[in-house]
């Protein structure tokens, strides 16, 4: 794939035997898991199964007991990858007291980003025509889709999207995924966690998480293949259900 960014590290992420515990309890137990560079990769699994915790290992805000996790080609959470990675949390984090278009233009100067950026991210998102509105009066979903401008504003090269379509209707999820899709065309690489199986048909490869433990990194094709199943969420669980073993065929599909 051609990509406008030229030489980035493939693979962009590389997590190995990953290990975090949270609160005295283990969530991760030893996962192991390579991002594609300029590709979709959809984080799949149950509430509670890690997937936050994941994330944030591979943005470098978590501490973790054991393993490691490189981000184009440095350790998690390096100075130099804070401009080239975007992190947009599942609590959309904006100042309720300023715009809308204050609350992009704040993150667009602290990348660098020229202004005419700032409308174009809004327009991304669907949010020109709120630009003047404070963003305490905005609903949750109109929220989320300022946070996630003000990640896109500073056009870095990964980015790590928390069930960033949770709360969108039907229209604005299809074209957040359009926007995604867009942005991996162009070589950026991107993260995106959902529970919701339905969104892993626009994911080039699928990272399948429970209970802290990774199932499977395959293709949605090969999902499919693996199971027999057509719709994603009978597939996931068919893989769960067969346990150990539907692992290791998920793994030879795959490969
Ligand atoms: N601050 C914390 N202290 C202790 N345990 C935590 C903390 N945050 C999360 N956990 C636990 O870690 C596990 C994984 O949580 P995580 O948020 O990573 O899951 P998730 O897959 O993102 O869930 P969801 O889809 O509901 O957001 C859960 O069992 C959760 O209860």
């Amino acid at each position: 794939m051609s990509s406008s960014l030229g030489e980035l590290p493939d693979p962009a992420i590389d997590v190995r035997g990953l290990t975090v515990r949270r609160g005295g309890n283990p969530v991760l137990h030893g996962v192991s898991l390579a991002v594609r560079a300029g590709a979709i990769t959809g984080l799949l699994g149950p509430s509670g199964c890690g997937k936050t915790t994941l994330l944030r290992s591979i943005v470098g805000t978590q501490i973790v007991q054991s393993g490691t996790v490189s981000v184009l080609g440095s350790p998690a959470g390096a100075r130099r990858l804070r401009s080239r990675v975007g992190y947009v949390t599942q609590a959309p984090s904006i100042y309720g007291d300023l715009t809308v278009r204050r609350n992009v233009a704040y993150f667009a100067a602290l990348a660098g980003a020229a202004r005419s950026a700032v409308a174009e991210a809004l327009d991304a998102v669907g949010m020109g025509e709120y630009a003047g509105r404070r963003a305490d009066a905005l609903s949750g979903g109109q929220r989320t889709r300022v946070s996630l401008a003000c990640a896109l504003v500073a056009d870095p090269d990964v980015l790590i999207l928390d069930e960033p379509t949770v709360g969108l209707d039907p229209v604005l999820r299809a074209e957040l995924w359009e926007r995604f899709r867009r942005l991996a065309d162009d070589g950026r690489t991107l993260v995106v966690s959902s529970h919701v199986m339905d969104e892993a048909d626009h994911c080039d490869e699928l990272v399948l998480l429970r209970d802290g433990h990774m199932l499977a990194q395959l293709t949605p094709a090969a999902l499919r293949r693996t199971t027999g199943e057509d719709r994603l969420e009978d597939a996931f669980l068919a893989l769960v259900r067969s346990g150990p073993g539907g692992r290791h065929m998920a793994e030879e599909a795959a490969g």
